[in-house]
């Protein structure tokens, strides 16, 4: 999107540590494309891919709730690795630093309170026991805290953290687990959630534009942008997490069971209690790390949505996706993915 969106980009530098061949798709156009494989865990690496950049977007992250990383590696490339990045920014002279965070800096919080349809001002507990969310709590703030460091030249470093909720779309990793959870059982999903429990949902795209918009609009508005955080939004619509699903995944051939949850609360809470206890026992056997467990049954039975317009005020965001386009798109992965399936 910035190759395509950004009018000013002379460099495009892609530092991750899995680089894929989709790379050299992007290597035909006029803009430089540098891909540099690296962890960001590494201050030396990651120094080295910043030096000269005018801007960071800094998206790097292990995204793990459900047990396949300890909690020490998930705090040392979360939080560790969002220190690098902002240490090199400050030792390299770059003066603009966008971080991808997460709703769940704010929550649902230990107490399973609903954060319904709030903004970034709304009150709410954010406390959090998982690595996960305190990771990204973490990185969070060293990122707003750093907003006015010197860099080298003496000028301030200007940063800002992007929200976004559950992010849906192509190449969307848990929605491809439940497409297959859905094929292995016959071509159906059980409801396990009740569908007045609504889970704030973002479109991809609509995420990365709004990521491209700030990178362009920090410099020019750093008074106003900077140290701020902005949940990503878009018209995609409430619903519950699994009837979210089926809206992509309903047109590919999948039913969801119930209109109500077929299994009492009680045996979900053991079943996901039993799938830890499974967890630990396999752990040195083979990686069982099913989407069911005490967290995220806690996380989808809790309301998380927001409803904002933070982003167009300060810096004129509008989602260029629509839901249908959102909707179509997501509903052509699955598509391309359940013709690989067959
Ligand atoms: N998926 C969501 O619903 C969601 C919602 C809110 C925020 N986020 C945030 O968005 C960001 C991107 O997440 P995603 O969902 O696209 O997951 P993802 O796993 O697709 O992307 C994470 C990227 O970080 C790279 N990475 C991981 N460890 C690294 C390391 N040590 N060094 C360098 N690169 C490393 C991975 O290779 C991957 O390309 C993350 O910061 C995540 O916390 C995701
Ligand atoms: C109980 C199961 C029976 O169907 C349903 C489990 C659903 C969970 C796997 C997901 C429910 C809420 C999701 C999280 C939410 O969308 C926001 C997130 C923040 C983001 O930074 C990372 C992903 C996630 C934690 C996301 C993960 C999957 C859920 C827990």
């Amino acid at each position: 999107m910035l190759l395509q969106q950004e009018p000013q980009l002379r460099e495009l530098r892609i530092f991750d540590l899995h680089l894929g061949p989709w790379l050299e798709e992007l290597k035909t156009g006029p803009v430089q494309v540098t891909a540099i494989q690296g962890d960001v865990t590494q201050a030396h690496e990651v120094a080295a891919a910043v030096a000269g950049a005018h801007v960071v977007i800094h998206t790097a992250g292990l995204v793990d709730v459900f047990g396949k990383t300890s909690p020490e590696t998930i705090h040392e490339v979360n939080v560790q690795g969002t220190r690098n990045v902002i240490e090199a920014c400050v030792q390299t002279g770059t003066r603009f630093l966008v971080y991808t965070s997460s709703m769940e800096v704010v929550g649902p919080n230990i107490k399973g309170q609903p954060f319904y349809r709030g903004n970034e001002n709304t009150p709410y507990e954010a406390v959090h026991r998982h690595p996960y969310p305190c990771s990204k709590a973490l990185a969070e703030q060293l990122v707003l805290e750093a907003n006015g460091r010197k860099v080298l030249g003496g000028l301030p470093l200007v940063t800002c953290a992007l929200r976004p909720t559950g992010i849906y779309g192509e190449g969307h990793q848990i929605m491809r687990d439940f497409y297959h959870q859905g094929l292995r059982l016959g071509g159906r999903l059980f409801r396990a959630i009740p569908a007045s429990v609504e889970h704030g949902r973002v479109y991809v795209g609509n995420v990365a534009w709004m990521h491209v918009l700030v990178a362009r609009e920090l410099e020019h508005r750093a008074a106003l942008m900077g140290g701020q955080v902005y949940f990503c939004y878009d018209n995609s619509p409430y619903k519950s997490y699994e009837d979210f699903n089926m809206e992509f995944l309903g047109p590919c051939g999948l039913r969801l069971v119930g209109t109500r949850p077929l299994l009492p609360y009680w045996l979900l809470v053991f079943l996901a209690a039993l799938n830890v206890l499974l967890q630990w026992l396999l752990r040195p056997l083979l990686l069982y790390a099913p989407l069911l467990n005490p967290y995220t049954l806690a996380m989808a039975n809790t309301t998380f949505t927001v409803s904002t317009d933070k982003a167009r005020r300060h810096f004129g965001y509008e989602p260029p996706f629509s839901w249908e386009e959102s909707r179509t798109r997501t509903i052509r992965w699955v598509q391309a993915m359940e013709g690989s399936a067959q």
